[in-house]
């Protein structure tokens, strides 16, 4: 993909107080940050998961960390194992947490440790709809997402699952932090077109650091 941005220092872009994109944050971490993501995946390999309505999901999830996110029947919860496996998530590697904990002083939240890391796959045609993101205690804490190889238009929409909604493309090494007054946005995931990117072939992945307890 031409990128004529490829040679430029990172930048920043606000999408609101206490949100923003990072962009290119970690376009020269990728490749490394895409291997720990597949050797995490060799161990616990990406799941559809089942929503509690019974929906499968088109987002394919593992994740690494004291605790995961995950949803079956029961409803959506952090918990120390793959409740699909009975299996321990994989540690959260040191160059994953190191890079949440700047990108999120980057955008003004310091000192932030987060205990979970849940890693999205999106197939061409996989989206994430509109939701916020609250199954965490304390919600002074921001949320790093991280977006690596095919580019995706992610909405950050208002406090009403109805509100207008701001769309922007992530590009491989945008990171996205928000927090704050923008804790509780809805945001989701357009519909991911077709392509091939270098690193991660047909895919898009995804990795969401959040303090969970
Ligand atoms: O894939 C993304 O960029 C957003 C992921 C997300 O919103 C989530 O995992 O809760
Ligand atoms: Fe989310």
């Amino acid at each position: 993909m031409l990128d004529l941005f490829s040679d430029e220092a990172p930048w920043a872009e606000p999408l609101a107080e206490g949100a923003v994109i990072l962009r290119r944050l970690v376009r020269d971490e990728g490749e490394a940050l895409l291997k720990s993501v597949f050797a995490i995946a060799a161990q616990n390999p990406f799941h559809h998961r089942i929503t509690p309505g019974g929906h499968r999901m088109s987002v394919a999830m593992t994740n690494c960390g004291d605790l995961g996110w995950s949803t079956d029947s029961r409803g959506y919860q952090y918990s120390e194992h793959d409740t699909a496996t009975g299996h321990q998530w994989p540690p959260m590697p040191d160059s994953f947490r190191a890079l949440a904990t700047s990108a999120a002083a980057q955008a003004g939240f310091a000192g932030f440790n987060p205990d979970a890391c849940l890693i999205n796959r999106y197939e061409p045609g996989a989206k994430l709809t509109l939701h916020q993101d609250k199954d965490e205690k304390d919600l002074r804490q921001p949320i790093v997402s991280v977006s690596l190889g095919l580019p995706a238009v992610f909405q950050f929409g208002g406090f009403d699952r109805a509100d207008a909604t701001q769309r922007v493309l992530l590009e491989h090494g945008d990171v996205v932090v928000w927090g704050g007054p923008s804790r509780l946005r809805f945001h989701g995931i357009m519909p991911l077109k077709p392509g091939i990117h270098p690193l991660a072939g047909p895919y898009r992945y995804n990795i969401t650091f959040r303090r969970a307890l």
